[in-house]
């Protein structure tokens, strides 16, 4: 696939791809390997990990710099490891992408109490424990991009209460951080990629899926849903999941200045200051 970017784009840049062994993060992991960069990936399953990495030495040129990491983004402790780790390898950091996360489909009144923390924790506290950690082991002193993925949740999303509740708070931490961190150079962008039937989402959730994925095309003005395959035509309106990679070095700072985040960044950031 001829990506629309200059294949040295990510040229020395170190990125680190939470949930980076399937579906949306392993396709992100591979365009910013396919762009020169070298790429941590990271989850709780060691072996899929593993396998993700092997995936991505196998479809890109040889000599792809891949760090596979076990890390369970809920645990503090793992999250550290994982910036140390990733920092004694490379040296360096220069993107995070808080793909790592999920949740299960189901009517509010059924969720458990810890079904409710599981999600929460996950999506909410999981992407705060990369970007703190990142900020304090790299970033804070650095600079640097951070791309949280996040769902289509801003007008709620039945049937994903817990999810859309903690991918909204993420949306707001990124406003919050970014000002309060634009003087360290560090850029927080949100990508919510729509709906990408990915084996794993689809694996998620079970016989449910036909019908949440079925539906979901209905909603979409093109009535087909993204694909994760290497690249997309973008004239076809698909997402290119190059935007992810592209928005951690270049897109972010037209984002911030074409949304008016420049004077807002500039007014919270003295603010805070
Ligand atoms: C109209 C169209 C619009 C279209 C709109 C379409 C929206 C789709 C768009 C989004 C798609 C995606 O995100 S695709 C991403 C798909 N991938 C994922 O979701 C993977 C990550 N998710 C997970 O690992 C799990 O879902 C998650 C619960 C978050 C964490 O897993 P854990 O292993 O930590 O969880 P466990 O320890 O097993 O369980 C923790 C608690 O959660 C509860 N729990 C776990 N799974 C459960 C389930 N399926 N149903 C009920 N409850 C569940 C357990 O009972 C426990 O509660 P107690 O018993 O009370 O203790
Ligand atoms: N597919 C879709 O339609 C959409 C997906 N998204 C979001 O995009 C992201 C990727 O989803 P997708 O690729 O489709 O599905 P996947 O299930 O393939 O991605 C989820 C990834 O996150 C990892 N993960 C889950 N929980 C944790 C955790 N606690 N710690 C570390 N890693 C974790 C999983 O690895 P492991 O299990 O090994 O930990 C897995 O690799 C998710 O956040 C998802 O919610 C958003 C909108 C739509």
């Amino acid at each position: 696939m001829q990506r629309i970017f200059a294949k040295t784009l990510f040229k020395n840049k170190v990125v680190i791809v939470t949930g980076g062994g399937t579906g949306i993060g392993m396709a992100t992991a591979k365009g910013i390997v396919e762009l020169s960069g070298k790429v941590v990936i990271a989850g709780r399953d060691k072996a899929r990990i593993d396998e993700g990495v092997e995936k991505i030495k196998t479809h890109c040129a040889e000599g792809a710099e891949v760090l596979g990491l076990q890390c369970n983004i809920r645990k503090r402790g793992e999250v550290s490891n994982m910036l140390t780790d990733t920092i004694d390898k490379f040296g360096r950091l220069d993107g995070l992408v808080n793909n790592g996360g999920g949740q299960f489909w189901s009517p509010a009144e059924n969720i458990s109490p810890g079904g409710f923390h599981a999600v929460v924790d996950t999506n909410l506290k999981g992407s705060w424990n990369c970007m703190q950690e990142a900020y304090h082991q790299y970033m804070g002193e650095n600079g640097g991009k951070i791309v949280n993925i996040v769902l289509m949740s801003e007008m709620g999303l039945a049937g994903m209460s817990h999810s859309a509740a903690a991918r909204e708070a993420v949306k707001n931490l990124s406003i919050t951080l970014g000002a309060e961190w634009a003087g360290n150079n560090i850029q927080i962008n949100c990508v919510a990629p729509g709906i990408f039937p990915s084996e794993t989402a689809v694996a998620a959730y079970g016989e449910q899926s036909k019908e949440i994925f079925d539906k979901s095309a209905a909603n979409v003005p093109k009535k087909r849903l993204g694909e994760l395959y290497e690249g997309a035509n973008l004239s076809e309106g698909t997402l290119s999941l190059d935007l992810i990679p592209q928005i951690l070095f270049n897109l972010t700072d037209a984002v911030q200045y074409t949304t008016g985040w420049k004077e807002t960044l500039d007014s919270r950031t003295k603010l805070v200051l």
